[in-house]
């Protein structure tokens, strides 16, 4: 059933009685779950709205928002993230949305929770438009670093791909992150069959001449739109071989350290035989979410705009820490109901075993951009 996207759902625990999670007592502290992972990463989402229209997450007509009163305040955001790093071992904090620059108070809230954490890393994923203005300042709040979402460089393959014709604003963004030291910058490009698979090669021959780190995503089911199939995804075995042309790719030796991206070195290719030839290039990284998942070593947990955490990108259970913080909760009731959401965390992909093209794998009723990828 969908969400009313008032923030009111019927979302597990929307007022102050705990979700059953069967949490046995005396578990150590942290977010950790029924599988022995430890969530260590928090993904929060400053907002539902977006300024693009990516085929592959929004409908062309846009989502219906969510009320401001919904929404996290600054404050609020401020409290989740303090209690998530001081009593629930959240190391690293990425910002994202929908798109996090259209939110009018981004800076303040960067700035207060570098004030209150001076050692967290910091970081955000933005579409870029209106990052080149923006770039600087983030950086002097306190942001450490971006990730741009970046599918094309050709004007009207970007424009097919977004429904928006804005390139040249994200080419300036990025740019502008790069100068303004919220580096390294990382690009995630989706592949979509027909539409940008066949420039894979030029896009990343484009990122490594600048030095930023592209990764190639697959399209996961998580499209407001539903028009996800497996047969129409580009999977990574296909982005090796579309890479493999023009470049030889080598395992990076770098842990991956329970990251989304399997990282390869990338040198040139001797044309028409298997040998490299000159010095790394640089790295690429594809995200393999579909057909090599890696769910086993899964350490998120996600905080909504509207304050609800999801223990999965794919979970059906959300459950209402901001309900419970606006009906007066203490710190340490808002950290018990946190720990009891993701006690109950599934295996992967929202279920007990891998597989989003599985039988009883369930699409998620909201998209991406009213998740927080
Ligand atoms: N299946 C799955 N995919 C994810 C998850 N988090 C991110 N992704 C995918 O990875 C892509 C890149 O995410 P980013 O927000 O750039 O961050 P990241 O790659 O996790 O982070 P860094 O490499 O540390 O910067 C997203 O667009 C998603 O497609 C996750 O928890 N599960
Ligand atoms: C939802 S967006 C939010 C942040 C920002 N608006 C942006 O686009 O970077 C975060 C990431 O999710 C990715 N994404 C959206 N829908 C996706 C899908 N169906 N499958 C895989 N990745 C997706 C985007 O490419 C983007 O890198
Ligand atoms: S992927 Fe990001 S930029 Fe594109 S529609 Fe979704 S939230 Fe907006
Ligand atoms: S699908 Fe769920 S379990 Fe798997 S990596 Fe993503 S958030 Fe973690």
């Amino acid at each position: 059933m969908p969400q009313p996207r008032d923030g009111s759902g019927p979302g597990v625990g929307t007022s102050a009685a705990a979700p059953v999670s069967g949490r046995p007592a005396g578990m150590p502290a942290g977010l950790v779950d029924r599988y022995g992972r430890r969530a260590t990463d928090m993904r929060l989402s400053l907002t539902d709205k977006c300024n693009l229209r990516c085929t592959y997450c929004m409908p062309a007509e846009g989502l219906e928002w969510l009320a401001k009163q919904a929404v996290m305040s600054a404050e609020e955001i401020v409290r989740i993230v303090r209690i998530g790093v001081e009593a629930l071992g959240v190391r690293e904090l990425r910002l994202t949305g929908g798109e996090p620059l259209v939110r009018a108070d981004l800076l303040s809230i960067i700035a207060a929770l570098r004030q209150a954490h001076p050692e967290l890393p910091i970081s955000m994923t933005t579409n870029a438009v209106g990052l080149d203005k923006k770039a600087a300042g983030l950086k002097a709040a306190g942001l450490t670093r971006i990730n741009v979402s970046l599918d094309s460089l050709h004007e009207e393959t970007f424009t097919k791909l977004t429904r928006r014709p804005f390139l040249d604003k994200v080419l300036a963004g990025v740019d502008a992150a790069w100068a303004a030291g919220l580096g390294p910058v990382k690009l995630n490009a989706v592949l979509m069959r027909g539409i940008n698979d066949a420039e894979s090669p030029a896009l990343l021959a484009w990122a490594l001449d600048r030095g930023y780190e592209l990764r190639f995503i697959e399209q996961m089911p998580l499209d407001a739109d539903h028009g996800w199939t497996r047969r129409d995804m580009i999977t990574a075995a296909e982005i090796r071989e579309l890479l493999s042309v023009d470049y030889v790719l080598s395992n990076d030796p770098r842990s991956r350290d329970g990251a989304p991206a399997e990282r390869f070195e990338v040198r040139h290719r001797v044309p028409g035989t298997n040998e490299a030839i000159g010095d790394v290039l640089g790295t690429v990284g594809i995200i393999a979410s579909v057909t090599e998942p890696f769910c086993a070593d899964c350490r998120r947990t996600r905080v909504t705009a509207e304050g609800k955490i999801m223990s999965c990108l794919f979970s059906r259970e959300e459950v209402d820490l901001l309900g419970l913080l606006r009906e007066g909760a203490s710190d340490d009731q808002l950290a018990e109901r946190w720990q009891d959401a993701m006690w109950i965390k599934p295996k992967a992909h929202g279920m007990d075993h891998v597989g989003l093209d599985a039988p009883d794998f369930i699409q998620p009723d909201r998209s991406m951009s009213a998740i927080g990828g």
